[in-house]
């Protein structure tokens, strides 16, 4: 029986983009092919999967990290009325045999940083939501952008929104950030998507000017509806 490693299971309410607010389910799988300067998440591999069977007790089970389908569905049905299950990480593409064949309560809401074409054609049929991000230019060291990016839009072209589907994208916003590369991914993209969400990065060092990320998204209004959301359940301790 196929086990996968998963740090966390928990039932909170989605923090990011236009479903913020919505109960869910969370599994966070391990492991990751990117390495963000931004990403808030340990990639390690943790000695255990913490359940927290109450939502918002702060109190953990510790569970086996590697769980197999059966362990994953009977902790996400102890949840009730949840909106959907949100499977992230890490980047959940990297197990996508495994999210394809999950047999879940609620419909699943796939958070992915779109750089696994291939495996984003093994989960297209299973995913009712897709939190798609786009990673800019300053994460990447030289030319291999160009490359990535491709990947990108293969992945935005695969998992684009549909009468089954909705998929829209998210971008981190930093100092660091060009509004011209986003203006330009965007375009690129702007058929597959239901809208924009600009992320503020929650990182203080790093903080966010308002003014350019206003006038980034006065910009991109032109061609898709684009929201500015920061990540809410940091700013009242939610999971
Ligand atoms: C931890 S990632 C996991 C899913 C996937 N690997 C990805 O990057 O989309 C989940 C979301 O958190 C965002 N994120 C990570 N660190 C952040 C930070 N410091 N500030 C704002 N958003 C952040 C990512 O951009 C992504 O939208
Ligand atoms: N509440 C809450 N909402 C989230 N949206 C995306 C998250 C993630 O880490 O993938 C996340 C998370 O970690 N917690
Ligand atoms: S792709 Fe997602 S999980 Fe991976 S480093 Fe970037 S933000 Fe973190
Ligand atoms: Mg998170």
């Amino acid at each position: 029986m196929e086990r996968k490693p998963v740090s966390e299971i928990f039932c909170a309410v989605q923090g990011e983009g236009p479903y913020v607010g919505a109960r869910q389910a969370f599994v966070r799988f391990v492991g990751c092919n990117l390495d963000c300067s931004y990403c808030d998440t340990p990639l390690d591999e943790p000695d255990h999967c913490l359940f927290e069977k109450v939502p918002g007790s702060g109190e953990f089970e510790k569970l086996s990290p590697l769980l197999c389908a059966s362990d994953i569905e009977e902790k996400i049905r102890s949840f009730n009325d949840l909106h959907s299950v949100s499977l992230t990480g890490g980047e959940p593409l990297l197990h996508a045999e495994f999210i394809r064949e999950l047999d879940l309560p609620a419909p699943v809401y796939l958070e992915t940083n779109m750089t696994l074409p291939e495996k984003a054609k093994v989960v297209k049929d299973s995913v009712d939501y897709v939190a798609g991000d786009v990673k800019l230019p300053e994460e990447f060291e030289g030319s291999n952008f160009v490359e990535h990016i491709e990947r990108t839009y293969q992945c935005f072209r695969t998992l684009r929104s549909n009468q089954h589907r909705d998929c829209f994208c998210k971008i981190v916003v930093t100092s660091s950030t060009k509004p011209a590369d986003v203006m330009d991914v965007v375009a690129q993209i702007s058929d597959y998507i239901s809208c924009v969400v600009l992320q503020p990065v929650t990182q203080y060092t790093r903080a966010t000017d308002i003014q350019t990320i206003l006038s980034l998204q006065e910009n991109l209004l032109e061609i898709k509806n684009t929201l500015i959301i920061p990540q809410t359940h940091k700013m009242w301790g939610c999971l």
